[in-house]
Order: structure tokens, then sequence, then C-alpha cells
């Protein structure tokens, strides 16, 4: 109890519940990615799949149909209406329109967001007890702006954010350090893609965090040169860009690691894209990624982590950049 309320800032009070239904909008590579994944790791018992491609979606169910035999028996439905998403737990969206060559970040926003207003109210109106699961670029802005378009608690209305940035990151020192990502525990926070803030304090192997032992870590002076974990978070994006023309697996992969946690009522702890007002000195309504405790009912708490100085600096910044963008969104 005493732990747990300085570790823990409530956010909503946990419920059960038993459905499981998935829905994921937009059957692209990210979404049919997410879909696979979520099929392979049988935690569900129905998928549906929404687009406004007929054909492809079609297509993709089939695909998908086909394999279940090697899986937890699972109903796959699909459609252009969005009465295939009735009754569902969770709803992935990776609908959305990609960034066009020099294309800026608020125009990108802006069609994106016109899509969203022709999708979450319907969804929500199919699935009124459902969680929304933003995937669609920019993460944390869509995410907010799904949040206001849906009604929806704020707990219920959550981003993927830094769980892929922070896969990454975990995979890379892994390998440097011969472990299992698994067991490379660290948190990138704040805003996904190129602004995100990795929290080198709290990177550690079994409770050994490798800034007591090695001081120096992320000194310019490391020969090791740590930081550029980080960076190369950043980098390998780009990189796979240019080798494969998207990303998918590893995204779908981390959304059906949240999907798992939200259906399994876990009670998880993973870096999400949360409503951040409140926290750190943020009084804008934005979402950032935070180490978030995951149930039945989204975002059941936040993880009061301790930043220093420069890092606090760094998610105020984002906070103020995102609340820019979004006071020029047209709802
Ligand atoms: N958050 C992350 O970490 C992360 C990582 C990779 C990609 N992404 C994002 O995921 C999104 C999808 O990427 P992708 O590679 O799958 O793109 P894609 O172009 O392959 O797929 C997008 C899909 O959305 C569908 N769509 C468009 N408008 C729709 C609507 N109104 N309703 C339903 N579906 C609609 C399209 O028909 C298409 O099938 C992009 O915004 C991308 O930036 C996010
Ligand atoms: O792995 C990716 N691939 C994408 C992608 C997938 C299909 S087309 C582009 C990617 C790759 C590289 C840059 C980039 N930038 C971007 C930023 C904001 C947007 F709204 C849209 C795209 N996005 C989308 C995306 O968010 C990721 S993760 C990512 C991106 C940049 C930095 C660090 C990370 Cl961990």
């Amino acid at each position: 109890e005493g732990v747990g309320k300085v570790l823990l800032t409530p956010i909503v009070e946990e419920t059960v519940s038993s459905r499981s239904k998935v829905t994921v909008v937009g059957v692209g590579q990210v979404g049919m990615a997410c879909a696979y994944s979520i099929l392979n790791q049988n935690i569900v018992n129905e998928i549906a799949l929404y687009d406004v491609v007929a054909d492809k979606v079609k297509g993709e169910m089939m695909d998908l149909q086909h394999g279940v035999l090697f899986c937890k028996p699972v109903k796959i439905s699909a459609g252009t209406d969005f009465s295939v998403t009735a009754g569902s737990r969770v709803i992935i969206v990776t609908a959305g329109a990609r960034q066009k060559e020099g294309e800026s970040r608020l125009n990108l926003v802006q069609r994106n967001t016109d899509i969203f207003k022709s999708i979450i109210p319907p969804l929500v109106k199919n699935s009124p007890d459902a969680l929304l699961l933003i995937v669609s670029n920019p993460v944390d802005i869509l995410t907010f702006v799904a949040w206001k378009l849906s009604g929806l608690p704020k707990n219920r209305v959550i981003g993927s954010g830094t769980n892929l940035d922070s896969s990454r990151f975990r995979f890379l020192m892994s390998e440097k350090l011969h472990l299992a990502p698994a067991s490379v525990h660290g948190y990138i926070i704040g805003e996904h893609g190129d602004s995100s803030v990795p929290v080198w304090s709290g990177v550690n192997v079994a409770g050994v965090r490798l800034l007591d032992i090695y001081p120096k870590l992320v000194d310019e002076s490391n020969p090791d040169k740590w930081t550029d974990f980080h960076q190369q978070v950043i980098n390998s994006a780009y990189e796979i860009i240019k080798l494969k023309g998207y990303t998918n697996l590893a995204i779908g992969l981390s959304v059906a690691n949240i999907t798992k946690a939200i259906l399994g009522n876990t009670q998880a702890v993973k870096p999400i894209s949360t409503l951040v007002k409140g926290f750190y000195g943020i009084q804008d309504e934005v979402y950032l990624s935070l180490p978030c405790v995951l149930g039945s009912q989204g975002v059941t708490s936040v993880v009061n982590i301790r930043l220093n100085a420069e890092e606090t600096e760094q998610l105020v910044k984002s906070a103020q950049t995102l609340h820019g963008v979004q006071s020029q969104i047209k709802f």
C-alpha cells in the first residue's frame, strides 16, 4: 500500500471483463502485421478487419483465415461497413495516409485527422465499451485527436507511443551485452520518433543500473558510445524504410504485446502514449509516452519515474510542440 502510493498515480479503478474481440482498422502493412501477430499469439477469439478498400480487406481476411488451423480457433470477419467492428474490446487504428515526399507534419496531421473524423465516431458507436489503441502517425497527436473525437475517458484512448522505440532500444543494448532483450530493462519516453527521450538512469539488468556501475556510460568520452544506441533507434527506422520501403513486423508484435496486456488485465508496465496533463509540470492536453500500467480498463496507473532536469525539459518541449500543432488542427 505505502510503496504503491509513492510508485503509482492511479488513473481509474480496475474492473474485469472477458470479451476478446479485437478490430484492426486499416489492413495495410502495419494493420496486417498487427492482426497476424495477434492471431499467432492466441490472445483473442475474434478478429475483425475494417478498411475502405473492399477487395483488399476481403483478400486479407481470406489469407488470414487460411492459417487459423495452426492457431487457437478465432472467428475472423472483415468488411467496409462499421457493423463488422461491433462489440470490440480493443480497436487498433492503423488507418491513415502516409507522409508524402516533403509533406509538412501539419498537413499529414490534418489529412489523418480528416480520416479520423470519419471513422472514430462510428467505431465508438458500434463498440461503446472499447479501448482505442492508436498506431497511425504522428501517433501522439492522432491519439489526442482520437480521444477528442471519441468522447471516451483518457484511460481508454492510448497510443502505441514509444513502445516500438523502447523495443528497438532494448534490442540494441541486449546485443551489446549478449543478453535477452527482456532482461535489459530501459525506457524511451516522450514523443514517438525523432524527439524521443531515453531514460538512461533507468537502464538496468537485474536491478543493476548501468549508470551506477559505469558513471561515464553516456559521456562522450565513453569509447563504447552508449548514447549512440538511442540515435540508432531513430536511424534504424529510416534505414528500414530505405531497405524495404516500410516497417511492419516489430510494430505488429509490439501492438500484439500491448493487446495481450489489456485483454489479460495483466497490469504490465509499458511505455505507452497517454494524456500527460498534470505530469512533470505539463499543463496542456497532450499525449506523450510514460511507463503505464495496462489492464482491461486501459491505462490504470502511470509510474512516477524520476527524471533529471534535461529529461524533464525535453518532455516539456515536446508537449509545447505537440500543443502547437494540435492548436492548428481543424476538427
Ligand atoms: N506508431 C508507430 O510506431 C508506427 C510504426 C510504423 C508505422 N506507423 C504508422 O502506421 C500507419 C499505417 O502504416 P502502413 O505502412 O500500414 O500504411 P499503408 O498505407 O500500408 O496502410 C494504410 C491503410 O489504411 C487504409 N485506410 C485509409 N483510409 C482509411 C479509412 N478512412 N478507413 C479505414 N482504413 C483506411 C488504407 O486503405 C490502407 O490499407 C502510418 O501512419 C504509419 O506511419 C506507426
Ligand atoms: O519505423 C518506423 N517507420 C515509419 C514509417 C513507416 C512507414 S512510412 C514511415 C517511419 C520511419 C522513419 C521516419 C518516420 N517518420 C515519421 C514521423 C512522423 C510521421 F507522422 C510519419 C513518419 N516514420 C513510421 C514510424 O513511426 C516508425 S518508428 C520511428 C520513426 C522515427 C524515429 C524512431 C522511430 Cl522508433
